[in-house]
């Protein structure tokens, strides 16, 4: 069931998470304005959105009524003035300046019972709340990757943000058919703390040369990981992976366990960033992306 008190959703960044996030959103029947900085990501997006659903229809999961109300209800919007709305999630890039910077603009164009929550992977939600005026309403909202499919939603509750933005939010990731879990305003949350380890590890195995990544993904494949981490890194973003990582070792102090890869960073440079350009440790046909 819908929450009653939030009856639009801005989704501000169009990306790999942006776009599921709107495709769960609008199936769950909240009206949805999708926006990002370059219109034609926003395109590809909900055009991504309509390839997923139609494949839900062909496999009998979704109806065809559904999938085109769904569709109806995402909305392109290409004036950032024009994200008035009852919740608004930021799913930019992860920088902690850019992320703080639509916050801010975000308030300044919302009404004060306005929600704002973050999708940020590592960055303190306190911290990015620190320029807002009216803390009390930002939480983290954290999504996994593919959103349509994965049912975990972390929610995280910064050090100003009040008992009524979190009910709501527990009300919302309910009605989004996904499973709620509280996390303490701590770098990485939960999930990606503990996920951090996995690919550092499985990065230095290779960069010493002890195995190569399709045998390391193979064999953690073979001992009933869902995808290897390799495969893993791909279908996150090998950018946005390698920027939750530092982000993580800088807010731990340089410890060592989340030391940065070089091999990571030679990928980013390279512009190797995963299924979404087409390559990254593995290579991936258009169609496929
Ligand atoms: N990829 C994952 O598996 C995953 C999982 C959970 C959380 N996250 C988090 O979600 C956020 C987005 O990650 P992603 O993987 O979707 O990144 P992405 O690189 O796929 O997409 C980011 C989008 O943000 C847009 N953007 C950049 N600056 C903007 C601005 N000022 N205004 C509007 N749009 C802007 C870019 O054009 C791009 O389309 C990050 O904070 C990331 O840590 C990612």
């Amino acid at each position: 069931m819908m929450v009653e008190s939030i009856k639009n959703v801005a989704i501000i960044g169009a990306g790999t998470m942006g776009q599921g996030i709107a495709q769960v959103c609008a199936l769950a029947g909240y009206p949805v304005m999708l926006y990002d900085t370059q219109p034609e990501i926003t395109k590809t997006a909900i055009a991504n959105v309509r390839k997923r659903m139609e494949a839900a229809v062909e496999k009998g999961k979704l109806s065809a009524n559904l999938k085109d109300e769904a569709l109806a209800r995402i909305v392109a919007v290409g004036d950032f003035r024009q994200l008035q709305v009852d919740i608004a999630i930021e799913v930019v890039v992860e920088k902690l300046e850019v992320k703080q910077k639509i916050v801010a603009e975000l308030e300044k164009l919302n009404a004060i019972d306005c929600i704002l929550v973050s999708n940020t992977s590592s960055f303190p939600i306190t911290q990015i709340a620190s320029v807002m005026k009216h803390k009390n309403r930002f939480a983290g909202l954290h999504f996994f990757n593919p959103a349509p499919v994965m049912k975990l939603v972390e929610i995280i509750r910064g050090a100003a943000t009040n008992d009524h933005t979190i009910k709501v939010l527990e009300a919302f990731v309910e009605s989004l058919s996904k499973i709620s879990v509280m996390a303490t305003d701590s770098p990485g949350f939960i999930v990606n703390r503990v996920a951090r380890l996995f690919y550092a590890e499985s990065l230095k195995i290779v960069e010493d040369g002890v195995s190569d990544y399709q045998t390391v993904d193979r064999l953690l494949k073979e001992t009933g990981f869902k995808m290897g981490p390799f495969q893993l890194m791909d279908l996150i973003g090998v950018d946005t992976n390698f920027a939750v990582t530092t982000s993580m070792y800088n807010a731990f102090h340089q410890e060592p366990k989340f030391r940065p890869s070089r091999l990571q960073q030679q990928k980013v440079d390279a512009g190797q960033h995963g299924r979404k350009s087409g390559k990254g440790f593995y290579e991936y046909p258009q169609t496929e992306q």
